[in-house]
């Protein structure tokens, strides 16, 4: 029997470390949850409000709050910390500045310490903070991990499971690229077992299906909710909480998640959103689909998109 207590560090206890932790003790993902904040009153209280709620759980869970350095036993850290809101307008991208500025001091810290685990990013802009996590730890790149396109992609399943009254679990489509504005669904392999996506809208509602104006839906409905109510928290918690258990379980499922590339779709020394199979080590496998001309071209602009920001990097 495995005994081992399963511990995911939190780092940024605001709306979505909060979140995640909640997801992740609901979840039963985890036995140990230990947090991490600059804001050491909030952080504690979020701490004892868990475990409130963790009285309510079948299993035992420890939640503690820690000092960054005591990170050497951790297993998975997932890094949510911001440097402040964006402001109405702003995008993703304008959160660079201040969010490398933090991660910049924490990773090595947390490396001179011991940790060797995994990271996993969910910080804005999440590719590139995933590439610099990457970059700074020194750790090899099945170990670093961006949440990426994983919440778009459902996102878009559900706008199809809304629009086609079929589950979502049943909707075979996925987002690649920048956790951003140049992310794209890539409709070339989506399917609803095996019928083309557009071929079941037309059928289901007798119209054709309008990939761009979804495609927008999808890459603009993080800020809807942001117009709505300061913040999204509940999806990425859960995009967090789904990403952790495939690691904790060795699933080998696929999930389209901001990974390293290393010649991949032509691709090197990036992090951007594609599929890829987790195990307990982190990212197993990329899998390269053969993407149409038009796909490629944007694939291309996202990594290049990304890339210039890598540059932007303190
Ligand atoms: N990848 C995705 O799909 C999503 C990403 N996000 C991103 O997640 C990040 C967090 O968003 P929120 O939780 O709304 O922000 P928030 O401002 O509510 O929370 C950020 C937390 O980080 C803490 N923090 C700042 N510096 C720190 C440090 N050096 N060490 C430890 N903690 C530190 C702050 O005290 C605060 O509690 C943002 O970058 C946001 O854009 C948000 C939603 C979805
Ligand atoms: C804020 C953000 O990145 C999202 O909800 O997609």
């Amino acid at each position: 029997m495995n005994t081992k207590a399963r511990k995911v560090m939190i780092i940024g206890t605001g709306n979505v470390g909060a979140s995640a932790a909640y997801a992740l003790l609901n979840q039963n993902i985890c036995e140990e949850l230990i947090l991490v904040d600059v804001n050491a009153q909030r952080v504690e209280g979020h701490a004892q409000d868990l475990a409130d709620a963790a009285a309510f759980m079948p299993g035992m869970m420890t939640i503690s709050t820690r000092s960054i350095e005591a990170c050497a036993d951790v297993d998975i850290a997932v890094i949510t910390v911001s440097g402040g809101a964006l402001k109405p307008g702003q995008t993703r991208l304008d959160e660079l500045a201040n969010t490398a500025r933090i991660v910049k001091n924490i990773v090595p810290t947390m490396m001179a310490n011991g940790f060797n685990g995994i990271f996993l990013v969910a910080t804005n802009p999440c590719d590139i903070i995933t590439w610099q996590v990457w970059s700074l730890s020194g750790l090899p790149r099945n170990q670093v991990i961006g949440t990426g396109v994983w919440l778009d992609t459902t996102r878009l399943r559900r706008l199809l499971a809304q629009a086609l009254d079929i589950g979502a679990q049943s909707i075979d489509a996925f987002i690649m690229g920048e956790h951003g504005d140049t992310q794209f669904p890539v409709w070339s392999h989506s399917s609803i077992y095996g019928s083309p996506i557009a071929d079941v809208y037309q059928q289901k509602t007798g119209q054709p299906l309008d990939a761009d104006a979804l495609a927008d839906r999808v890459r603009r409905h993080g800020f809807e909710i942001f117009a709505r109510k300061g913040c999204t928290e509940y999806g990425i918690a859960g995009t967090i909480a789904e990403i952790c258990r495939n690691i904790f379980t060795g699933s080998h499922r696929a999930l389209a998640i901001s990974c390293i590339l290393d010649g991949e779709y032509g691709a090197h020394d990036v992090a951007i959103g594609v599929p890829a199979v987790l195990t307990h080590s982190g990212v197993e496998q990329i899998i390269e689909l053969h993407l149409t001309e038009d796909e490629v071209a944007k694939f291309n602009h996202s990594v290049e998109v990304i890339k210039a920001n890598i540059a932007r990097l303190p």
